[in-house]
């Protein structure tokens, strides 16, 4: 299975040991597609700050997207490049769990919350102590 993990990059990089924990879980069920988002050595100016270097990316990621089963997106810490990644992968009608840490004492876009049909498109609440219990859960369903 062919997982693309979403996370915040340019956005802000204060999660990024929770990007970290999710990746060591997701390598449980498949290889992921995107695991320079989990580096803690990558920092929020990304990795090519250059314009043709962010068009190398961008088309990467896009092509990434189309050939991924599964979206996993770590959306507490806001991003457009996350926020716009889901809006294609909806577009793509892949499966997508989008992960939601209420502790951050953040609100969800209504963009992302409201987007969920709890089938295609799944929202979870979640602590960093239930990284592994939620993907469990998420991995099981049938289809999935
Ligand atoms: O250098 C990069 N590499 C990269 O793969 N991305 C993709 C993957 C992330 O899930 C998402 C992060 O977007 P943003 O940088 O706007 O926070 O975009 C984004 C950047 C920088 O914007």
């Amino acid at each position: 299975m062919k997982i693309y993990f979403c996370g915040s990059i340019r956005g802000g990089r204060e999660d990024v040991h929770v990007y970290q924990k999710i990746t060591h879980k997701l390598k449980d069920y498949g290889s992921v597609l995107t695991e320079h988002v989990s580096d803690p050595e990558l920092s929020d100016t990304g990795e090519d700050g250059t314009v043709e270097g962010d068009r190398a990316i961008h088309d990467r990621d896009v092509d990434w997207l189309q050939q991924s089963d599964v979206i996993v997106a770590e959306v507490t810490q806001p991003s457009l490049g996350v926020g716009y990644e889901l809006g294609r992968a909806v577009d793509m009608k892949k499966k997508i769990l989008c992960l939601f840490r209420p502790s951050s004492r953040r609100t969800l876009s209504a963009m992302i919350r409201g987007a969920a049909d709890g089938e295609r498109f799944v929202v979870r609440d979640y602590s960093e102590d239930q990284v592994e219990q939620v993907l469990d859960e998420f991995f099981s369903r049938p289809g999935i």
